[in-house]
C-alpha cells in the first residue's frame, strides 16, 4: 500500500504544484489518475519514487516513510514506464529490458533470459530482441518499455501516460494486454491518463484531479459513474453531453452498464452503487 498524507510539492520556481494531497493506494489493484494538462499527475506519479521530492507532508510505502530510503535503490525497486517509452536509442531492444537488473548486479546472461522471457509476457516476438529502439514501431517500442518497467519484478509499476503517443488501434490493444498482464502479475499499478475512458477500462480506483492535484472525486469506475460528485465530474467524464463511451442506462429495473454501442458491459448488483459491484451481464 501506497499512502500520501497531506503531501505537497512546490517547486524551485515557486510553482505550487501539489498541494495537500492524501490518498491511499491499494496493493495488487490499478489506481488511475485522471485530470487535466497541469493538474499535477506526473509530479504525484514522480514523488513515489522520488524523481521528485514532495516539499510537505509524507509518503509511506507499506508503512515506511520514502524519505528514509535510498532515491537510487528504490528507483531500481520500482518500475517506471513513461510515454514515448524512454528507451535508450543506442541499446539493442534486449539490453534496455536488461538494464536495471543489470544495474542491480544480476550476471549478463541471467538478465538477458529474463528479459527474452519479458518479452514472451508483453506480447512481443523474441526476433526483436537484437533490434534497436528505431527499428520498432511506436506500439511495439511501448510493450518493450513496459517489459522494462517489469524487469527487476517490481511490486509497483509506475506508469505515465504509456499508451498516449500510439494510434487508438493499438492504444486499445495495449490497454487489453495491460488487463491481462495485471491479472497475471498482480502488481500494485499507479497510471496516469488524460483520457477518462482509459482510466474507466484500467482503474480499480479512479482519482479525478484538479489543478495543484486536487481530489475531485475518488472511487470505482461505478461509483464515479453512478454518483458524479459535481458538475465538474460530471462534464469530465461525459455525462451531460452524452459522449461517455462507458454509461449507466435502467433496463427490466437493473442499472446497466453499457458501452458506446450500447452493448451490455456489466449490471450494477441491486443496492451496490457505492461499492462498485459490478457482474457481468
Ligand atoms: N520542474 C518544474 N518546475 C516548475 N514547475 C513545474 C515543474 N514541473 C512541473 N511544473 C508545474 O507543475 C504543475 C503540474 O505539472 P505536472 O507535470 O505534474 O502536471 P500533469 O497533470 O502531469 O500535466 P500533463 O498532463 O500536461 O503531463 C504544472 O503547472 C507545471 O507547469
Amino acid at each position: 500500500m501506497i499512502e500520501f498524507r497531506q503531501v505537497s510539492k512546490r517547486f524551485p520556481d515557486g510553482t505550487l504544484a501539489v498541494e495537500d494531497f492524501s490518498l491511499v493506494i491499494p496493493s495488487r489493484k490499478t489506481t488511475v489518475f485522471v485530470g487535466s494538462s497541469g493538474c499535477g499527475k506526473t509530479t504525484i506519479l514522480r514523488m513515489i519514487n522520488r524523481m521528485i521530492d514532495r516539499t510537505a507532508g509524507s509518503i509511506e510505502i507499506d508503512g515506511e516513510d520514502i524519505v528514509g530510503l535510498d532515491r537510487v535503490k528504490l528507483r531500481r525497486r520500482i518500475g517506471y514506464v513513461m510515454q514515448n517509452s524512454g528507451l535508450l536509442p543506442h541499446r539493442k531492444v534486449v539490453d534496455n529490458v536488461a538494464t536495471v537488473p543489470l544495474l542491480n548486479g544480476v550476471p549478463k546472461r541471467e538478465a538477458h533470459a529474463r528479459a527474452l522471457e519479458l518479452l514472451d509476457t508483453v506480447g512481443l516476438d523474441r526476433a526483436l530482441a537484437n533490434r534497436y529502439p528505431s527499428q520498432l514501431s511506436g506500439g511495439q517500442q511501448q510493450r518493450v518499455g513496459v517489459a522494462r518497467g517489469l524487469a527487476a519484478d517490481p511490486n509497483i509499476l509506475l506508469m505515465d501516460e504509456p499508451f498516449g503517443a500510439v494510434d487508438p488501434l493499438v492504444r486499445a490493444e495495449l490497454q487489453h494486454e495491460l488487463i491481462r498482464l495485471q491479472r497475471e502479475l498482480d502488481k500494485t499499478v499507479v497510471f496516469v491518463t488524460h483520457d477518462i475512458d482509459e482510466a474507466f477500462l484500467l482503474g480499480d480506483q479512479v482519482v479525478i484531479l484538479q489543478k495543484g492535484g486536487v481530489i475531485v472525486q475518488k472511487g470505482s469506475p461505478t461509483e464515479i459513474l453512478t454518483a458524479p460528485a459535481n458538475e465538474f465530474v460530471a462534464d469530465f467524464i461525459g455525462a451531460t453531453k452524452g459522449k461517455r463511451a462507458l454509461h449507466i442506462d435502467r433496463r427490466d429495473g437493473r442499472d446497466v452498464v453499457l458501452d458506446s454501442e450500447g452493448r451490455a458491459a456489466g449490471v450494477l448488483v441491486e443496492g451496490s452503487a457505492g461499492t462498485g459491484e459490478e457482474v457481468p451481464t
